[in-house]
């Protein structure tokens, strides 16, 4: 396990839903941290009978049930990053955002989900409002795929100018960085079809890219790159190094798991895949991740 400067075992708590089938919510979050050497807890805020082909289930935990869990981890174990995916509804949502605002110290990355890739709704649309108003000005990163960055600013996203239009709009909504993702948005750059990051912080815009896998393996990726993130920020590693160490993880696991039998439908990644850790990278320039490192490329985008 890895130690923080600090000492201590590097620790990552996720706020998330179950997901039967292991590839999504708290199952990826949990075996990400493992692999970043983190050591992962969790609070369960709902329960999904779900597997690859669809949703079958959805059973919320209450207010007071995901408190407890808070509660209980904040008493004893702490934390040194902490990611919030599917959260239920919006008593939920207040019950979470008051325990962070009360107790949470360290980088809080927000995944805001809201739909499963099934088309399964896991927030109702009434609820987005509280995530607005109580997570986002709390969150270090928020990572919307591009249905959610539509749903928190009504721009419909379908280009990476789009990303960049509602990343801007997000920032004003509170969080520190903003990382619109790309696995939504086809985009050809020099007849390469890539999946492009957008991320924006203090009014400027880096790029994080990777050629887009041909596979339907995509199960949970929203979620794995969120945990990777929060995993990298646990380990006191700085917010561009932590986005792209985690790009380069949900890049590999797709690929490694494009063969596998695992499930009739969307299947999931491969959680063992290793991350590449890259120290620096310039705020302001475009990455583009070959598989095995990052390459800075003079791009206008
Ligand atoms: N087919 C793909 N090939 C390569 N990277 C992908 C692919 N699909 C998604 N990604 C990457 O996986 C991460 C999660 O993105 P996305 O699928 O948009 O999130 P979500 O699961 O929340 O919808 C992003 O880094 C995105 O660029
Ligand atoms: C319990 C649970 N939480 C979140 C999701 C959605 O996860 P995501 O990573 O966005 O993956 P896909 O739904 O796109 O596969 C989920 N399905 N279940």
């Amino acid at each position: 396990m890895f130690k923080t400067a600090a000492g201590h075992i590097a620790r990552m708590l996720t706020i998330a839903g179950s997901d039967s089938g292991g590839g999504a919510g708290i199952q990826a979050d949990l075996k990400t941290a493992h692999q970043f050497s983190v050591y992962g807890m969790s609070a369960i805020t709902a329960i999904t009978a779900q597997n690859t082909v669809g949703v079958q289930g959805v059973f919320p935990l209450s207010p007071e049930a995901i408190l407890q869990q808070l509660t209980s981890i904040a008493d004893d174990l702490g934390f040194d990053a902490i990611k919030t995916g599917m959260l239920g509804d919006a008593a939920a949502i207040h019950t979470i955002a008051s325990f962070l605002t009360e107790r949470a110290t360290c980088p809080i990355v927000v995944d805001p989900v809201m739909v499963a890739k099934g088309g399964t709704p896991l927030l109702d649309p009434a609820d987005v409002k509280a995530v607005i108003e109580r997570l986002l000005p709390l969150a270090t990163i928020v990572t919307p795929n591009a249905p959610e960055a539509t749903a928190l600013t009504g721009i419909d996203v379908q280009s990476l100018a789009d990303c960049k239009v509602a990343a801007i709009r997000i920032a004003q909504l509170g969080p520190q960085m903003i990382v619109v993702k790309g696995g939504h948005i086809a985009t050809d750059i020099r007849e390469h079809e890539l999946a492009v990051d957008v991320v924006y912080a203090n009014g400027t815009f880096t790029y994080f890219a990777a050629p887009r896998l041909q596979t339907a393996k995509t199960h949970g990726t929203g979620c794995t790159f969120s945990s990777a993130i929060a995993s990298c920020l646990a380990r006191g590693m700085e917010p561009l190094a932590a986005i792209a160490a985690a790009k380069t993880f949900i890049h590999r696991a797709i690929a490694q798991a494009s063969t596998w039998d695992v499930g009739r439908g969307h299947g999931p990644t491969d959680h063992s895949a290793q991350p590449v850790f890259t120290a620096h990278f310039r705020p302001g320039a475009f990455y583009l991740f070959d598989g095995d490192r990052w390459l800075e490329e003079n791009r206008i985008v």
